[in-house]
């Protein structure tokens, strides 16, 4: 069974809204076939804390998920890579905020020595690597080929949010990443620990770091999120 996840209802119904032969009833858990596909919808909470609690004890209750497609909205960090209501899919899921803080820019969490998880073999410090073509490895599911139009890009999951242009030049430059979102790491994580296969692919609401509305447009990133599964799934 495939799993589709998103911070809130509203991204969720968008994503479904155009899809064919989907009975979307909204609610978290609810299963549905889409012609022989069976698909989970999770509205997983806005944040890294609601997404991961939200996906992780999702998971317990549904042992038989194959695969975790997180969608939604994002930030861009670059307008002329990644514009309003483009759509991008992760090459590797980046959490800035863990580690120690020597100064205004991210922390680093290898000064820290912990890492979050694989001590001994291969240690998660701040970043999950993703496969943009995961989803291909479902080739009687969805295309093979990345759609037309996608960028892939490393993205950033963040709690505070980047509320000015400094801190979101700052980060970008740091991670050479392209978007910014609240829970992409966070449902990585759980899904390495997991052994199971994550993708996540967003559309852009806004510039990452700007308060100006001139730099968002909901409509059209919403709009875009309604596209995707005919973007994505063999035979629209
Ligand atoms: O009021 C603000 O300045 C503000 C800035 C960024 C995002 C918000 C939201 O309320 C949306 C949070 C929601 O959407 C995703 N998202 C969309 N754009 C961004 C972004 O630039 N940075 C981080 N997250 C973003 C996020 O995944 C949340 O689910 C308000």
């Amino acid at each position: 069974m495939i799993l589709f996840t998103a911070a809130t209802l509203k991204e969720l119904k968008h994503f479904c809204s155009s899809m064919s032969g989907f009975d979307f009833q909204g609610s978290t858990g609810h299963c549905t076939w889409r012609k022989h596909t069976r698909m989970l919808l999770l509205t997983c909470g806005v944040g890294p804390l609601n997404a991961a609690l939200g996906l992780q004890s999702f998971l317990a209750a549904h042992p038989q998920t194959d695969m975790v497609i997180n969608t939604g909205i994002a930030g861009s960090y670059d307008l002329d890579l990644l514009p309003i209501g483009s759509v991008c899919v992760a090459s590797a899921e980046i959490w800035p905020e863990y580690g120690i803080r020597t100064g205004p820019g991210p922390a680093d969490p290898e000064l820290l020595g912990f890492p979050l998880s694989g001590q001994d073999t291969s240690p998660v410090w701040n970043r999950i690597e993703l496969d943009p073509r995961q989803m291909s490895n479902y080739g009687d599911v969805f295309n093979e080929t990345l759609p037309a139009g996608w960028t892939a890009a490393a993205s950033l999951t963040v709690a505070g949010v980047s509320g000015t242009l400094e801190v979101a030049r700052e980060l970008a430059g740091t991670f050479n990443a392209g978007m910014e979102n609240m829970e992409g790491f966070a449902l990585a994580y759980v899904c390495r620990n997991k052994k199971i296969p994550f993708s996540e692919v967003r559309t852009i609401s806004n510039l990452a770091g700007s308060r100006n509305s001139r730099d968002w447009n909901f409509r059209d990133a919403f709009s875009s999120l309604a596209r995707l599964p005919a973007q994505m799934f063999k035979n629209g």
